[in-house]
Protein backbone atom coordinates (compact mmCIF):
# COMPACT_ATOMS: atom_id res chain seq x y z
CA UNK A 1 0.00 0.00 0.00
CA UNK A 2 1.50 3.46 -1.27
CA UNK A 3 2.18 5.45 1.99
CA UNK A 4 4.23 5.16 5.21
CA UNK A 5 1.42 5.69 7.65
CA UNK A 6 -0.32 2.50 8.85
CA UNK A 7 -3.76 2.10 7.44
CA UNK A 8 -5.33 0.59 10.34
CA UNK A 9 -4.71 1.78 13.51
CA UNK A 10 -6.18 0.61 16.97
CA UNK A 11 -6.32 3.17 19.73
CA UNK A 12 -7.80 4.86 22.85
CA UNK A 13 -10.36 7.15 22.19
CA UNK A 14 -10.44 10.25 24.56
CA UNK A 15 -13.24 8.94 26.37
CA UNK A 16 -11.36 5.68 26.84
CA UNK A 17 -12.74 3.77 24.50
CA UNK A 18 -10.92 1.63 22.01
CA UNK A 19 -11.62 3.15 18.07
CA UNK A 20 -10.16 1.99 14.95
CA UNK A 21 -8.94 4.54 12.72
CA UNK A 22 -8.84 3.59 8.46
CA UNK A 23 -6.73 5.82 6.45
CA UNK A 24 -5.42 5.45 2.76
CA UNK A 25 -3.09 7.27 1.27
CA UNK A 26 -5.26 9.75 -0.39
CA UNK A 27 -6.36 11.33 2.98
CA UNK A 28 -9.48 9.27 3.29
CA UNK A 29 -10.29 8.51 6.81
CA UNK A 30 -12.28 6.95 8.86
CA UNK A 31 -13.13 5.96 12.23
CA UNK A 32 -14.48 3.55 14.17
CA UNK A 33 -15.71 2.12 17.46
CA UNK A 34 -15.75 -1.00 19.48
CA UNK A 35 -18.49 0.04 21.45
CA UNK A 36 -21.50 -0.35 18.95
CA UNK A 37 -19.77 -1.03 15.76
CA UNK A 38 -20.45 2.88 15.08
CA UNK A 39 -18.32 4.48 12.34
CA UNK A 40 -18.17 7.71 13.59
CA UNK A 41 -16.18 9.66 11.32
CA UNK A 42 -15.68 9.50 7.23
CA UNK A 43 -13.36 12.00 5.82
CA UNK A 44 -13.17 11.41 1.90
CA UNK A 45 -9.47 12.83 0.64
CA UNK A 46 -11.38 14.64 -2.39
CA UNK A 47 -13.17 16.55 0.00
CA UNK A 48 -11.34 17.15 3.18
CA UNK A 49 -14.01 17.57 5.25
CA UNK A 50 -16.29 15.90 7.46
CA UNK A 51 -19.17 13.47 6.23
CA UNK A 52 -20.82 12.13 9.20
CA UNK A 53 -22.69 14.43 11.90
CA UNK A 54 -22.08 13.20 15.31
CA UNK A 55 -23.95 15.20 18.28
CA UNK A 56 -21.81 17.65 20.65
CA UNK A 57 -23.64 15.80 23.24
CA UNK A 58 -22.91 12.14 22.15
CA UNK A 59 -22.62 9.87 25.28
CA UNK A 60 -19.40 7.54 24.47
CA UNK A 61 -20.04 5.86 27.74
CA UNK A 62 -21.70 2.32 27.20
CA UNK A 63 -24.73 1.27 27.20
CA UNK A 64 -25.82 4.37 25.44
CA UNK A 65 -25.66 4.42 21.98
CA UNK A 66 -23.93 7.07 20.03
CA UNK A 67 -25.54 9.78 18.55
CA UNK A 68 -24.14 10.13 15.50
CA UNK A 69 -22.28 8.14 12.65
CA UNK A 70 -23.72 4.95 11.62
CA UNK A 71 -25.38 3.45 14.73
CA UNK A 72 -26.59 0.05 13.51
CA UNK A 73 -29.82 -1.26 14.55
CA UNK A 74 -30.42 -4.95 14.99
CA UNK A 75 -31.78 -7.11 15.33
CA UNK A 76 -34.86 -4.67 15.44
CA UNK A 77 -35.78 -1.08 13.98
CA UNK A 78 -37.59 0.87 15.93
CA UNK A 79 -40.46 -0.54 17.67
CA UNK A 80 -40.81 -3.29 15.12
CA UNK A 81 -41.05 -6.27 17.73
CA UNK A 82 -40.60 -6.24 21.67
CA UNK A 83 -37.04 -5.45 22.60
CA UNK A 84 -35.82 -1.79 23.17
CA UNK A 85 -35.50 0.83 20.17
CA UNK A 86 -33.41 0.08 17.69
CA UNK A 87 -32.56 -3.12 19.49
CA UNK A 88 -29.54 -3.74 21.49
CA UNK A 89 -25.86 -4.05 18.72
CA UNK A 90 -25.57 -0.43 18.74
CA UNK A 91 -25.50 -0.59 22.64
CA UNK A 92 -23.08 -3.64 23.02
CA UNK A 93 -18.96 -4.11 22.91
CA UNK A 94 -17.65 -5.46 19.52
CA UNK A 95 -14.79 -7.23 18.93
CA UNK A 96 -12.28 -6.52 16.18
CA UNK A 97 -12.97 -9.71 13.91
CA UNK A 98 -10.38 -9.08 11.19
CA UNK A 99 -7.93 -6.16 9.77
CA UNK A 100 -6.93 -5.80 6.07
CA UNK A 101 -4.55 -3.94 4.08
CA UNK A 102 -4.84 -4.53 0.29
CA UNK A 103 -4.84 -2.44 -2.96
CA UNK A 104 -8.68 -1.84 -2.49
CA UNK A 105 -8.33 -0.32 0.69
CA UNK A 106 -7.93 -0.44 4.30
CA UNK A 107 -10.88 -2.56 6.11
CA UNK A 108 -12.06 -3.77 9.27
CA UNK A 109 -14.37 -6.54 10.24
CA UNK A 110 -15.91 -5.89 13.67
CA UNK A 111 -18.02 -8.85 15.12
CA UNK A 112 -20.45 -9.10 17.79
CA UNK A 113 -21.29 -12.61 18.94
CA UNK A 114 -24.77 -13.61 20.98
CA UNK A 115 -23.07 -13.85 24.44
CA UNK A 116 -25.21 -14.79 27.67
CA UNK A 117 -26.18 -10.72 27.76
CA UNK A 118 -27.52 -10.88 24.07
CA UNK A 119 -28.68 -14.14 24.48
CA UNK A 120 -30.60 -12.94 27.51
CA UNK A 121 -32.49 -10.33 25.52
CA UNK A 122 -32.91 -12.18 22.27
CA UNK A 123 -32.31 -16.15 22.94
CA UNK A 124 -31.16 -16.70 19.51
CA UNK A 125 -27.44 -17.47 18.87
CA UNK A 126 -26.29 -15.03 16.10
CA UNK A 127 -22.81 -13.71 14.55
CA UNK A 128 -23.54 -10.11 13.41
CA UNK A 129 -20.33 -8.78 11.06
CA UNK A 130 -19.97 -5.38 9.90
CA UNK A 131 -17.08 -5.10 7.11
CA UNK A 132 -16.08 -1.61 6.63
CA UNK A 133 -14.00 -0.26 4.31
CA UNK A 134 -12.64 3.07 3.03
CA UNK A 135 -12.01 2.56 -0.68
CA UNK A 136 -8.85 4.08 -2.80
CA UNK A 137 -11.24 6.26 -3.99
CA UNK A 138 -12.66 7.78 -0.90
CA UNK A 139 -15.72 6.09 -0.92
CA UNK A 140 -16.95 4.36 2.76
CA UNK A 141 -18.17 0.53 2.00
CA UNK A 142 -20.06 -0.93 4.48
CA UNK A 143 -21.42 -4.42 4.27
CA UNK A 144 -23.50 -5.65 7.39
CA UNK A 145 -23.68 -9.59 7.58
CA UNK A 146 -25.71 -11.89 9.81
CA UNK A 147 -25.07 -16.01 10.42
CA UNK A 148 -27.33 -17.85 12.00
CA UNK A 149 -25.49 -20.07 14.60
CA UNK A 150 -28.27 -21.56 16.21
CA UNK A 151 -30.55 -24.86 15.89
CA UNK A 152 -33.44 -22.62 15.00
CA UNK A 153 -35.01 -19.84 12.68
CA UNK A 154 -34.79 -16.64 13.59
CA UNK A 155 -36.59 -13.59 12.12
CA UNK A 156 -34.84 -9.99 12.55
CA UNK A 157 -35.21 -6.51 11.04
CA UNK A 158 -32.20 -3.72 10.38
CA UNK A 159 -31.03 -1.02 10.07
CA UNK A 160 -27.71 1.55 9.50
CA UNK A 161 -28.81 4.42 10.70
CA UNK A 162 -26.62 6.86 9.12
CA UNK A 163 -26.54 10.97 10.37
CA UNK A 164 -25.01 12.78 7.41
CA UNK A 165 -23.38 16.22 8.14
CA UNK A 166 -25.07 19.19 6.00
CA UNK A 167 -24.16 22.45 5.71
CA UNK A 168 -27.95 23.37 7.25
CA UNK A 169 -31.40 20.99 6.70
CA UNK A 170 -33.23 23.79 5.23
CA UNK A 171 -30.91 22.96 1.79
CA UNK A 172 -31.24 19.43 1.94
CA UNK A 173 -33.66 17.31 0.04
CA UNK A 174 -33.63 13.66 -0.44
CA UNK A 175 -34.22 12.04 -3.71
CA UNK A 176 -35.42 9.13 -5.41
CA UNK A 177 -38.49 8.54 -3.74
CA UNK A 178 -41.25 9.80 -5.99
CA UNK A 179 -43.68 7.46 -6.33
CA UNK A 180 -42.76 5.19 -3.34
CA UNK A 181 -45.03 4.00 -0.70
CA UNK A 182 -44.00 4.73 2.79
CA UNK A 183 -45.28 4.58 6.53
CA UNK A 184 -45.87 8.17 8.43
CA UNK A 185 -44.01 7.24 11.64
CA UNK A 186 -45.08 11.16 12.93
CA UNK A 187 -48.89 9.53 13.68
CA UNK A 188 -49.82 6.45 15.73
CA UNK A 189 -50.38 3.72 14.24
CA UNK A 190 -48.10 4.16 11.42
CA UNK A 191 -50.09 5.04 8.51
CA UNK A 192 -49.42 3.67 4.65
CA UNK A 193 -48.66 6.96 2.30
CA UNK A 194 -47.81 7.48 -1.18
CA UNK A 195 -44.69 10.05 -1.96
CA UNK A 196 -45.91 11.79 -5.09
CA UNK A 197 -42.78 14.62 -4.81
CA UNK A 198 -39.57 13.86 -6.35
CA UNK A 199 -37.62 14.82 -3.45
CA UNK A 200 -38.36 15.10 0.68
CA UNK A 201 -37.40 18.20 1.83
CA UNK A 202 -37.39 19.68 5.64
CA UNK A 203 -39.65 22.34 6.86
CA UNK A 204 -40.58 20.36 10.19
CA UNK A 205 -40.63 16.55 11.60
CA UNK A 206 -40.22 14.25 9.43
CA UNK A 207 -40.37 10.47 10.07
CA UNK A 208 -40.88 8.26 7.58
CA UNK A 209 -40.42 4.88 6.32
CA UNK A 210 -39.76 4.42 2.77
CA UNK A 211 -40.51 0.97 1.35
CA UNK A 212 -38.84 -0.54 -1.41
CA UNK A 213 -36.81 2.13 -2.76
CA UNK A 214 -34.51 1.91 -5.40
CA UNK A 215 -31.02 1.05 -4.55
CA UNK A 216 -28.95 4.65 -4.93
CA UNK A 217 -30.61 7.53 -3.11
CA UNK A 218 -29.09 11.29 -3.45
CA UNK A 219 -28.52 13.67 -0.43
CA UNK A 220 -28.53 16.83 -1.82
CA UNK A 221 -27.04 20.01 0.25
CA UNK A 222 -27.91 22.78 -1.94
CA UNK A 223 -24.55 24.66 -3.14
CA UNK A 224 -22.04 22.39 -1.15
CA UNK A 225 -22.27 18.73 -1.77
CA UNK A 226 -24.06 15.24 -2.81
CA UNK A 227 -23.71 12.11 -0.98
CA UNK A 228 -25.00 8.96 -2.65
CA UNK A 229 -26.31 6.14 -1.15
CA UNK A 230 -25.98 3.25 -2.96
CA UNK A 231 -26.96 0.11 -1.69
CA UNK A 232 -28.52 -3.68 -1.83
CA UNK A 233 -30.08 -5.81 0.42
CA UNK A 234 -31.61 -3.19 2.14
CA UNK A 235 -34.81 -2.43 0.16
CA UNK A 236 -36.49 -0.02 2.54
CA UNK A 237 -34.77 3.68 3.37
CA UNK A 238 -36.27 5.41 6.78
CA UNK A 239 -35.70 9.53 6.15
CA UNK A 240 -35.25 11.42 10.05
CA UNK A 241 -34.95 15.08 11.10
CA UNK A 242 -36.57 15.63 14.68
CA UNK A 243 -36.57 19.74 14.18
CA UNK A 244 -36.58 21.41 17.46
CA UNK A 245 -38.78 20.18 19.70
CA UNK A 246 -37.54 16.66 19.55
CA UNK A 247 -33.88 17.97 19.32
CA UNK A 248 -35.06 19.65 22.41
CA UNK A 249 -36.39 16.34 24.16
CA UNK A 250 -33.53 14.49 23.30
CA UNK A 251 -30.99 14.62 26.07
CA UNK A 252 -27.58 13.65 23.60
CA UNK A 253 -28.94 16.00 21.41
CA UNK A 254 -27.75 20.13 21.39
CA UNK A 255 -31.16 21.93 20.73
CA UNK A 256 -30.06 23.77 17.56
CA UNK A 257 -27.99 20.26 16.54
CA UNK A 258 -31.14 19.48 14.36
CA UNK A 259 -29.83 22.09 11.44
CA UNK A 260 -26.65 19.95 11.09
CA UNK A 261 -27.33 16.22 10.24
CA UNK A 262 -30.51 14.48 8.01
CA UNK A 263 -30.58 10.48 8.89
CA UNK A 264 -31.44 8.39 5.81
CA UNK A 265 -31.24 4.66 7.04
CA UNK A 266 -31.05 1.78 4.45
CA UNK A 267 -33.44 -0.54 6.28
CA UNK A 268 -34.73 -4.00 5.80
CA UNK A 269 -38.28 -3.53 7.48
CA UNK A 270 -41.52 -4.38 5.67
CA UNK A 271 -40.60 -7.20 4.92
CA UNK A 272 -37.77 -8.89 7.91
CA UNK A 273 -35.41 -11.33 7.45
CA UNK A 274 -35.86 -15.02 8.28
CA UNK A 275 -32.34 -16.95 8.33
CA UNK A 276 -32.19 -21.09 9.16
CA UNK A 277 -29.72 -22.22 10.46
CA UNK A 278 -26.65 -22.03 9.32
CA UNK A 279 -27.47 -19.32 6.50
CA UNK A 280 -26.46 -15.81 6.64
CA UNK A 281 -27.85 -12.45 5.51
CA UNK A 282 -25.15 -10.09 3.82
CA UNK A 283 -26.15 -6.30 2.37
CA UNK A 284 -24.11 -2.99 1.38
CA UNK A 285 -24.03 0.54 2.16
CA UNK A 286 -21.41 2.24 -0.41
CA UNK A 287 -21.53 6.05 0.09
CA UNK A 288 -19.70 8.58 -2.28
CA UNK A 289 -19.34 12.44 -2.37
CA UNK A 290 -19.98 14.65 -5.23
O1 LIG B 1 -33.36 8.29 19.67
P1 LIG B 1 -33.11 7.02 18.87
O2 LIG B 1 -33.53 5.78 19.60
O3 LIG B 1 -31.69 6.94 18.40
O4 LIG B 1 -34.03 7.10 17.59
C1 LIG B 1 -33.95 8.19 16.73
C2 LIG B 1 -34.95 8.08 15.59
O5 LIG B 1 -34.57 6.99 14.77
C3 LIG B 1 -35.33 6.86 13.57
O6 LIG B 1 -34.88 5.75 12.87
C4 LIG B 1 -36.79 6.65 13.92
O7 LIG B 1 -37.54 6.56 12.72
C5 LIG B 1 -37.29 7.78 14.80
O8 LIG B 1 -38.64 7.53 15.17
C6 LIG B 1 -36.40 7.90 16.04
O9 LIG B 1 -36.82 9.03 16.79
Amino acid sequence: MAGAAKPIVLTQSTEGLDKAVLKNADGTTAEVYLHGGHVTSWVSGSKKEELLFVSEKAIFKPPKAIRGGIPVCFPQFSDFGPLGQHGFARNQLWAVDTLEESLDGATLTLLLRSGQEELQKWPHKFELRMRVQIATNGNLVVQPSVKNIGIEDFTFTFALHTYFAVSDISNVEVTGVQGLEYLESLVTPRRKEKEERSAVDFKGEVDRIYLNTPDELRIVDRGNRTITLKKTGLPDAIVWNPWIEKAKATADLGDEEYHQFVCVEAAVVGDPVTLQPGQTWTAQQVLSVS
